[in-house]
């Protein structure tokens, strides 16, 4: 079956309607002040007020305050919340919402274990560990890190792009995969034609 494909770091409305034309499942915006693909509330809106119906849209965010979430929340519309930090399973169940959990990959990391602390979330998304950063680095892992069954849909992520996803999908065989980094102009801005050959690679793979 083929993956899913989230592109992440949206900030401008017309990315994200080119995602979505190019045949994204989903895009993710970023509520981390830290991070240079940052959205406002009024930016959100933009995006996904442009958004075609049936794209799921992604709030991506790290050990934020409930104020914090319940304030994207009331001012967007929302389908995911996706969880980069060290949020416990009862703060992430907490909103009601569907939530995903993102587990930096190094060796030793036990996946099986962090499935069984996050039962309930809706998959499991990997990126790779750097140290002093929560994610959208650009970076792989070793992919044979992963287990090759998992209690949870598996979300791979971390240093994807247009010339490794095929070969990702067909080693790894995720439920989904995700990606910043590789299509990007520049930090925050998509290239569409790399987000064409990333969501063709993502598909080609999965033949
Ligand atoms: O994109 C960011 O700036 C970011 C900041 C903090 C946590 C996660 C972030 N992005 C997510 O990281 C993974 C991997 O990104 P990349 O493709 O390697 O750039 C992905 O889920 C991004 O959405």
């Amino acid at each position: 079956m083929r993956p899913r494909i989230k592109i992440c770091g949206i900030t401008r409305p017309e990315d994200g309607v080119a995602a979505a034309r190019l045949g994204a499942d989903a895009i993710g915006l970023v509520f981390y002040d830290k991070s240079p693909r940052h959205v406002t509330l009024e930016q959100a809106r933009a995006v996904i007020a442009a958004l075609p119906p049936f794209v799921t849209v992604v709030a991506l965010f790290v050990d934020p305050s409930r104020a914090c979430v319940e304030q994207v929340l009331a001012a967007c519309a929302i389908d995911v919340l996706q969880f980069h930090g060290d949020e416990t399973a009862d703060f992430c169940r907490s909103f009601h919402r569907p939530y995903l959990k993102a587990v930096r990959v190094r060796p030793g990391v036990d996946l099986l274990e962090w499935s069984a602390r996050y039962p309930d979330a809706r998959g499991l998304l990997t990126d790779a560990f750097v140290d002093g950063a929560h994610g959208g680095t650009g970076t792989t892992f070793d992919w044979t890190l992963l287990p090759e069954q998992l209690p949870l849909p598996l979300i791979l992520s971390g240093g994807l792009d247009e010339h490794n996803v095929a070969e990702a999908v067909r080693r790894v065989a995720p439920a989904a995969v995700d990606v910043s980094s590789g299509v990007e102009a520049s930090k925050g801005i998509k290239d569409a034609a790399r987000m064409a050959a990333f969501i063709s690679g993502a598909r080609h793979g999965s033949v």
